[in-house]
């Protein structure tokens, strides 16, 4: 089986090293093959993502994906943007559903900013929309304003759209993973000001009725951002947009502790997917060896799940990962006192010793 692994910028090159050395341990033979991506493709081949990097995506059974985003790039053309690579990826894969879990380990409860009552046993999977959306919707752009008290200066305007189709795809992936677990899901929309938002209450509402054996309930965004924050636990599985789920997904990567202990999967209609962690390159401490590997690693366990079928091994990722949090070694991000602080080199280190 062939893995794609696209290590991207900033901290991404120091994170997947750390999720490449747990796969190469565990005695299986996948053939990893690299390439360049993001300002590292641009840099490169003068493309956020070189045609090679997309061939190799495609020609893969899974890509392993580490971030992309440099400051240094930002004045570039959008289309240039290391950010667009992420985005052709999905786009051009069909990756439209992407599962984030927030899961907190017992052991991080004191990681949270949250009062560990809130937090404790907090067990809840974002499932978010990923090709449709304002991030894609067209058009978009800069003009003249048309109209209005601010007629004839530049306004920048994007378009929110979703195709009935696009919705009920995401919606039958949800009611499914839902069904595997609490059997709960809460769609989070904006319905009272959004016409896409209410279209989009109205579709997930019509795929309800195939699965009675799921509890369905609809939360506004803003309501649903409070209520990760106030009572997270009361959350099974949730569905929504493009832009809502990420900036959900972030504030419920808090509850874990760290944005650096949220992995994530990207899966098209076949569970061929993309793994990536639900962070940014974060230059701010790229180069300084003290990056949080763990979602990587996680992620790289939910594509041994996924995509390659090897729910043992992912097991047994996932069951390392609990030790190594066990064994109380922690990355600055989740550091507190009493545990031991370890850099990016050293946690992945410590994953490969508790795979035994
Ligand atoms: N999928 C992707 O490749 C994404 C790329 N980005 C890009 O990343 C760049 C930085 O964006 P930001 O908004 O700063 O978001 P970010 O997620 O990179 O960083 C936010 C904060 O979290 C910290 N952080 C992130 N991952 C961490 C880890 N593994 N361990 C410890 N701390 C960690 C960072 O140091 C920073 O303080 C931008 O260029 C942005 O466009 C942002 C989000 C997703
Ligand atoms: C295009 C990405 C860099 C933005 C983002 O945060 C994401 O969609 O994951």
């Amino acid at each position: 089986m062939k893995i794609a692994i696209l290590p991207g910028d900033g901290i991404g090159p120091e994170i997947i090293a750390q999720a490449v050395k747990v796969l190469n341990v565990l005695g299986e033979s996948f053939e990893l093959e690299s390439a360049p991506v993001g300002g590292a493709g641009y840099a490169a081949h003068g493309h956020p993502l070189p045609e090679g990097t997309l061939a190799l995506a495609k020609a893969a059974d899974a890509v392993l994906f580490g971030a992309v985003g440099d400051y240094q790039y930002d004045n570039l053309e959008r289309q240039f943007r290391p950010e667009q690579a992420i985005l052709g990826l999905r786009k051009n894969l069909g990756l439209f559903a992407n599962l984030r879990p927030a899961i907190l380990y017992p052991e991080l409860a004191g990681a949270s900013t949250l009062k560990p009552e809130v937090v404790s046993g907090l067990d809840i999977l974002i499932i978010r929309e990923l090709t449709g959306d304002i991030y894609f919707g067209q058009p978009r752009g800069v003009r003249e304003c048309p109209d209005g008290p601010f007629k004839g200066q530049r306004e920048g305007f994007d378009t929110m759209r979703y195709a009935e189709g696009e919705i009920r795809r995401i919606a039958h992936v949800a009611f499914q993973a839902a069904q595997k677990r609490d059997k709960r899901l809460t769609s989070v929309d904006k319905a009272n000001v959004l016409e896409t938002f209410q279209f989009w209450k109205d579709i997930v509402t019509d795929v309800h009725k195939e699965y009675p054996d799921v509890a369905l309930d609809h939360m506004y965004v803003d309501n649903a951002a409070m209520q990760l924050v106030r009572a997270p636990k009361k959350f099974d599985v949730m569905v929504t947009g493009n832009m809502f789920g990420d900036i959900l997904s972030d504030a419920a990567a808090m509850l874990t502790g760290s944005i650096g202990m949220l992995p994530s999967a990207s899966l098209d209609a076949n569970n061929k997917g993309l793994y990536e962690p639900s962070h940014g390159s974060a230059p701010d401490i790229a180069g300084k060896g003290i990056a949080n590997p763990l979602a990587t690693i996680l992620s790289a366990a939910m594509m041994l799940r996924y995509s390659l079928n090897r729910a043992e091994q992912a097991d047994r990722v996932e069951t390392a990962v609990k030790k190594v949090l066990a064994q109380g070694l922690r990355t600055a991000d989740i550091h507190e006192a009493g545990t031991t602080l370890v850099g990016t080199e050293a946690m992945g280190d410590a994953v490969v010793k508790a795979l035994g």
